[in-house]
Parts: structure tokens; sequence; C-alpha cells
């Protein structure tokens, strides 16, 4: 059973060997013996007695690392020159720099980029703010803010732990829509603290995508930044979550063959993602959804800790279920998790109602992993990416922002999201719709391209939108 961190633990050796004691062969099943998934082999010198190769291996489990290095050290006529881990390679000084788009080549430039040029920028800016959205970064750029308080499933890791998560981010907003987005991991989780920073660096920024912040403090610091800011601000485990697992949900139910309205829901985690997620289903139909968190069903009547909870009481679980998941779960349609590993177990999917589905989101491992439920319900899917159905964020935030930067909306509203859930969901055809097919490829670059146009006309709409679609920068 893949273990931790799947197919993202991946080593190359480079090895030394004699070709009069030993042959490749006796290398290549060590390391596959060993546990060891060969995947690449580049030769990187070759003399008449010795070969030196790179050897690129996958390891199903990362605690195997020892093992197959091992099998192949203690081999006669090998010299082990080195081991490295390409995923830590890729993180050697961060993942993202940043590139002047002007460059200075003579003094004539540097006149217009610097002193005195620019300072005919900075007085039209003072005279008209609205001018920061074209005449400076701020017209394309987001700041991916985090205090490292709930880092994928992985926990309270902390600001500089989080930086990699939050850079990941960037790259993704830059590779999927053209977004700059910058990580800020802040040295603090006091809630005021964070809306004073984040209010105080917004000039420089057109949108705020709060991330890994957790529950209850996300929910407040979102609410007052959106109220002190006239830029949008958007907490992605929250809305780019539920944005994404409506619009599998809308094609999973159309595989099944039920309806949103006719399904009994079961969202297990109330946290940033779940309480988001309940939201937007309940706004699109749900009439049937009970919250589960770590002490059982939430339901009226009983006064909650959170206050959110408590609210969150009063618009779900109609017929008032009480007990456990193990005990809600029977006869649920619908299984959402977003809460931590293992939650699920095999005896409570086989007592959900027929064709079940079953969304399984705790990162980096599951509430229930894919090859233990897939015999028994209809519809799988994770928020990881060495599955099939990976329900990812990466789906909503990049065409999300992209949308709002260009029509320069003011916030994100309800309809915006609806808006990008049915986008995401529509570039699945009816033709290639299929219960190994619900969501598309992080990588189908049709998705960014069509959130972002529903987006804007949903801004249009609600009547945020600050630019409209023929206006020029000047
Ligand atoms: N698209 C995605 O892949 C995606 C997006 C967002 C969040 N997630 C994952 O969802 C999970 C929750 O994220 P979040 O930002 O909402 O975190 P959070 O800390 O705000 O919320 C997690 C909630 O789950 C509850 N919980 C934890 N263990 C539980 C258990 N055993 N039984 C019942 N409830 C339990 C916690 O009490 C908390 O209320 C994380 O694993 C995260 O990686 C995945
Ligand atoms: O963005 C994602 O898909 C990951 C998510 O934010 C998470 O916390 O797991
Ligand atoms: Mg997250």
């Amino acid at each position: 059973m893949p273990t931790p961190f799947g197919i993202g633990t991946s080593i190359i050796l480079r090895l030394q060997y004699d070709q009069g004691v030993v042959n490749f062969g006796a290398i290549a099943s060590a390391l596959s013996d060993s546990g060891g998934d060969i995947v690449a082999i580049d030769t990187n010198r070759v003399s008449p007695a010795k070969t030196v190769r790179d050897i690129t291996v996958n390891l199903n489990d990362p605690h195997d690392v020892n093992r197959v290095v091992s099998s192949v050290q203690q081999l006669p006529g090998v010299k082990l020159i080195n081991v490295s881990d390409q995923t830590f390679l890729m993180h050697l000084g961060g993942k993202i720099e940043m590139h002047p788009k002007v460059p200075i080549k003579n003094r004539d430039d540097l006149s217009r980029v610097y002193t005195p040029g620019v300072a005919r920028i900075c007085m039209a800016i003072h005279e008209d703010p609205s001018r920061a959205h074209t005449l400076t970064i701020k017209r394309n750029t987001v700041a991916v803010v985090s205090d490292g308080s709930a880092v994928l499933g992985l926990g309270n890791i902390g600001p500089e732990a989080a930086m990699p998560v939050m850079e990941g981010k960037a790259v993704l907003f830059k590779q999927m829509a053209g977004v700059d987005a910058f990580p800020i991991c802040l040295n603090t989780q006091d809630t005021d603290e964070i809306v004073s920073i984040v209010k105080a660096i917004a000039p420089s920024f057109g949108g705020i995508n709060l991330e890994d912040i957790s529950a209850p403090r996300c929910f407040e610091i979102e609410e007052r930044l959106q109220k002190e800011l006239d830029i949008p601000v958007f907490h992605d485990d929250q809305h780019g979550t539920a944005v994404v697992i409506l619009a599998a949900l809308l094609n999973a139910l159309k595989v099944v063959g039920k309806k949103l309205e006719q399904c009994r829901v079961v969202v297990c985690g109330i946290g940033a993602a779940g309480m988001a997620c309940s939201k937007i289903l309940l706004a699109s139909g749900v009439k049937d959804l009970i919250g589960v968190d770590r002490q059982g069903a939430i339901v009226r009547g009983h006064v909650y800790p959170h206050q959110v909870w408590n609210e969150f009481a009063e618009h779900t679980n109609p017929f008032m279920v009480r007990g456990s998941l193990s005990e809600v779960i029977e006869g649920a349609d619908v299984f959402i998790g977003l809460s931590g590993p293992g939650v699920l177990k095999i005896e409570d999917v086989k007592r959900m109602a027929a064709d079940p589905i079953v969304f399984a989101m705790a990162n980096p491992n599951p509430e229930i992993m894919p090859e233990e439920a897939e015999p028994y319900v209809r519809v799988m899917a994770t928020g990881r990416s060495d599955y099939p159905n990976q329900i990812n964020n990466v789906l909503c935030f990049p065409g999300m922002f992209r949308g709002v930067l260009d029509c320069r909306a003011s916030q994100i509203t309800e309809t915006m999201k609806l808006a990008a859930a049915h986008a995401i969901a529509s570039v699945v055809s009816d033709e290639e719709l299929n219960a190994q097919y619900i969501i598309p490829s992080v990588f189908n670059h049709q998705v960014a391209d069509k959130v972002s146009k529903a987006v804007i006309a949903a801004a249009c709409d609600a009547g945020v939108a600050r630019r409209s679609r023929d206006s020029r920068d000047n």
C-alpha cells in the first residue's frame, strides 16, 4: 500500500561499477528486489574497466531508501558515489525567482525604469491611485499568505515549513494562468496581527490568496480582510476546495444517475474546507447534508465551542442523525472527507447507499486509500496526483484569479464560485464522462481559460467588475 508521500519519493544513485566483477543486470536486480522501481538510467562515464551510471529509482515507501541503497553498496565491484533525492533537488534554493520585464541596457532605459522618469509614474498614481492597477505589478500579482497552521494535512508546521507549498502554489498560478504570485509566510498566528499585516502589504497586490490557515481563525481573518480591502480575498482551502468538489460532484452524480437534491451527503471534517464545501453544496440544492467532526455528527440542539458549528448545525442534518462517522454513514450516497488519514473504513463504505461516491480528500494521506475502497464504490476521488480523479484546487485558483485580475473585481462573490464550478465540470464532455474521469486533469489547459471567462461574466453580472472587457490600459 502506497505510504505517506506516494510518487514524490524518488532517488538518483550515482554508481561506479567494474564490468569485470559485476554486470549491470545484477545491480538492477538488487535494486528492484529491495523495493526500488528503476525509471531512468543515464551513463555518466565509461572506461575500459569501469562505468559510472546515474540510476533514478522511484520508491513506493520512503522508508525503503536505506534498504535500496545498501542493496547495491554491498555488491562486489560497485562503488556508490552519491545518492540524491529528486524532490529535494527540485527544491534547492526554492522553486521561484524574480524576473525583470524591462531590461536596463543603457542610460536611456535607466532614466525611464528608474530615476528620473519613474517619478512621472509615481505622481500619476499619486493623483489617481486606481492607475496602480495598470502601472504596477498590482495588475497581475497575488499574495499567497499563510501562517503555516494547517499545511496540507500535516498540521501546524509553521511558516518556514509552509514555504514549499506556497512556492508550489506560486508556480501553479504562473504556469496555469500567467498570474504572478508571491509567498508570504507569517511568523504569527495571531488573528489581529495577520489582518493588520495583510492590510499593510495589500497596496502591492491585486488579490490575496489565503492558504493553510487553520479553522476557525481562517473564517474571521478572511471575513475581516474582505470587508477592509478593496481587492479580492480568497481562502483557497475553503473556497477553492468547495468549487472543485462541487464540479466533481456534479459530474459524479451524472455517472450514477442521481440528483443533488435526492442525495444524503456526509462531509467529514468541518474545518476550513469542510465548512465551505458544505455551504456551496447547500447553495447548490443538497437538502440532506450531515457534517461529522472528531466528536461525531454535528446536530442542532447541542452547543458547540466553535460558534461556526452552532450556525452550521442550524442549516444541516435535517433528520438530526447522531453518532460517529461509522453510524451516520449508513445509507449515505456521498462521502466527502476533508479531515485526516484513514478515517473511513471499508466496512463503512459497504453500508453506504447503492452506487456510493467517495471523495477522500485529506492530503497527503486520504481518509481511505483508493485501492481499498475501489471494489465497493462507484466513483472514487482524492486530492492526490497519483490516482485518477484528482480533485485539486489548482483547477480553480489560477483561473479564478486570472478572471478577477482581468476584470479588476473588488471581491469574489458566491455566484463567481458557482460559475467557476460549472465551468470546470463543463470541461468534461458527456461523451468523455465516466467513473474514472469526472474532473479534468490539472494539465488540461482549457480549464483556467474557461474558469476565468465564467468568473468575469459572473463578476460583471454581480456588479463587482471594475474593468470592462474592452477598456484599454493606460
Ligand atoms: N483539494 C484538496 O486536495 C484539498 C483542499 C483542501 C484541503 N484538503 C485536505 O483536507 C483536510 C482538511 O483541510 P482544512 O484546510 O479544512 O483543515 P482544517 O484543520 O481547517 O480542518 C480539518 C477538520 O477535520 C477535522 N478532523 C481531523 N481529523 C478528524 C477525524 N479523524 N474525524 C473527524 N474529523 C476530523 C478537524 O477537527 C477539523 O475540524 C487536509 O487533509 C487537507 O490536506 C485537500
Ligand atoms: O490546494 C490543494 O489542493 C491542497 C490543499 O490546499 C490542501 O491543504 O491539501
Ligand atoms: Mg491547503
